[in-house]
């Protein structure tokens, strides 16, 4: 039975911890999947790639308020499909053919569950054992418990966020399930392309954990573009001569959604199952997450988990930090550093949503601040009250600012043009404990550039420092 130094499940996030530091180790990947992960293949890059497309047919449509019209667009799926996966496809084969090259590390393309601790069986019927396992097996998108729609089944026009992006051609209609978000950025997508979407979702407001008012306003813009179905829930699904008929409870009854194509996006599970975490000895939370601590360790010794399968946020940039901590403790192991282990101990996790304006956010909203009985202030800048914003001519755009009264910024809400960008120094501001003050006046700030809203919410906070 082949014995390794070091086994790494999943090549998203766990491709990246082959560092200099662990260099000449005998390291074995698992992937069952596509090399390169969620991130890569059907993540994070591809449906932002999707997003511009539809963002410039959005905004070319908005021009007229500015006194400039333009033909109606012309979308070319095909191609505009082709140029990304032409682009990330040879990614992933490049990074897996480099890594299945290298002559310390064995590339195993199946799925590999724990039979023991640190002891694993391939579906390939290998076993293998090893002195260090990392788990980075990330998660999947779930389904619905409704017969039809449990998961994707492409050919009958039932997607997740894996398959949608591939569709050989855009259906005329698309029923998109779910109301974060997946379904936020991919309904801005099929409706900027010409889909006509029609978006179910279960509560009252899309994007709920938001900012109350971000999530507001994001549910009002999504109603003008496309048909929104508030506080609706699929009840059952049929299928006849191509067309999906979904049966909806909503607010007004009982009614339906008829489409070619639809769309789960109803959240995504961690893969701890595939694994077999349990077999292995790996402690689970309830929702199956892995139980990690603060050094990413888990529940056994000398196997680490990281990413999506044991983090609270299902995010790239979380699975990124966490893999750099888990590659410096695994150094520290080793023994081939003598510095301290490295704790996750980043806070606060930021996140964008892509859709139609951006929204992002880091910190709690007001209403957990109030229910936490956190003493804070707060000021709310509007995108149209800045200079900039002039020249945009917005209306709904909005940055909101908590701080505690002594300036420390406890969190931001940011809904407009870039909200994803014009975050970052306030993301920033608050891991390095700047105050309100000192960040908006210790620099200058670029006249009349968009990121003054950002100088101004913090000067609007009614804060001592
Ligand atoms: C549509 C979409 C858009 C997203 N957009 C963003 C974004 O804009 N920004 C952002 O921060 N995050 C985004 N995310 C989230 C982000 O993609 C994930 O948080 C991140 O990719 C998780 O990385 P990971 O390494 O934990 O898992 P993955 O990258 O999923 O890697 C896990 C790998 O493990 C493999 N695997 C699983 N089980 C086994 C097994 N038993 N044996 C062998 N291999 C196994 C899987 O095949 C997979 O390749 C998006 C996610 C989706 C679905
Ligand atoms: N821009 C980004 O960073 C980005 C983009 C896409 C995905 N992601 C990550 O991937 C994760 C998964 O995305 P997601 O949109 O699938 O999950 P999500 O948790 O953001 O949203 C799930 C949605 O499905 C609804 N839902 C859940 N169960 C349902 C049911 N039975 N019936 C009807 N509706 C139901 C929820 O009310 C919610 O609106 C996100 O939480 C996020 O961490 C990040």
């Amino acid at each position: 039975m082949p014995h390794h130094d070091l086994v790494i499940i999943g090549s998203g996030s766990g491709n990246s911890l082959l560092v200099p530091e662990l260099e000449g180790l005998d390291i074995a990947i698992v992937e069952k999947g596509v090399f390169g992960g969620t991130c890569l293949n059907v993540g994070c890059i591809p449906t932002k790639m999707f997003v511009l497309p539809a963002d410039r047919v959005v905004e070319a449509d908005d021009a007229r308020r500015l006194g400039v019209t333009f033909a109606p667009p012309t979308v070319d799926w095909p191609a505009i499909r082709d140029r990304i996966f032409g682009r990330i496809d040879p990614i992933s084969a490049g990074g897996e053919q480099y890594r299945a090259g290298q002559e310390h590390v064995t590339l195993h393309r199946t799925r590999a569950r724990f039979t023991g601790q640190r002891r694993l069986a391939l579906d390939t019927g290998e076993e293998l054992t090893a002195d260090r396992v990392v788990v980075a097996a990330g998660s999947r998108a779930v389904g619905l418990a409704i017969d039809g729609l449990t998961g994707a089944d492409p050919e009958r026009g039932v997607h997740t966020s894996d398959t949608v992006m591939r569709m050989d051609a855009l259906p005329a209609r698309m029923a998109v399930v779910g109301g974060g978000f997946v379904a936020c950025e991919m309904a801005h997508v099929f409706a900027g392309l010409g889909v006509q979407v029609t978006q179910v979702q279960r509560s009252g407001r899309l994007l709920m954990a938001e900012e109350y008012e971000v999530s507001e306003r994001y549910t009002e813009l999504a109603r003008r573009r496309y048909d929104l179905r508030l506080s609706t829930h699929v009840t059952g699904a049929a299928r006849t001569d191509g067309v999906w008929r979904l049966e909806v409870e909503g607010p007004d009854g009982a009614g339906h959604v008829e489409a070619e194509a639809v769309l789960l996006a109803v959240g995504r599970r961690p893969n701890s199952d595939l694994v077999d975490a349990a077999a292995g000895g790996l402690t689970t939370h309830p929702d199956g997450r892995i139980a990690v601590d603060d050094q990413q360790r888990t529940s056994v010794d000398r196997v680490w988990a990281l990413g999506d399968v044991s983090s609270e946020h299902q995010l790239k940039h979380v699975a990124n930090h966490e893999a750099r901590i888990v590659a410096h403790n695994l150094a520290v192991d080793l023994g081939r550093t003598d510095a301290l282990p490295r704790r996750n101990d980043l806070s606060p996790v930021p996140h964008a949503v892509f859709g139609h304006p951006q929204v992002a956010s880091f910190g709690p909203t007001a209403a957990a601040l109030d229910e936490a009985g956190t003493a804070y202030v707060t000021y709310t800048q509007r995108v149209g009250d800045v200079a900039y914003g002039w020249a945009l001519e917005d209306t709904s755009g909005l940055l909101t600012v908590h701080a505690t009264p002594d300036g420390h910024l406890l969190a931001a809400h940011c809904l407009g043009p870039q909200a994803s960008s014009i975050i970052q120094p306030l993301i920033q501001a608050a891991a390095l404990g700047q105050t309100a003050h000192e960040v908006a006046r210790g620099q200058y700030w670029i006249h009349p550039a968009l990121a003054e809203l950002v100088e101004n919410a913090l000067l609007g906070l009614p804060v001592t420092r």
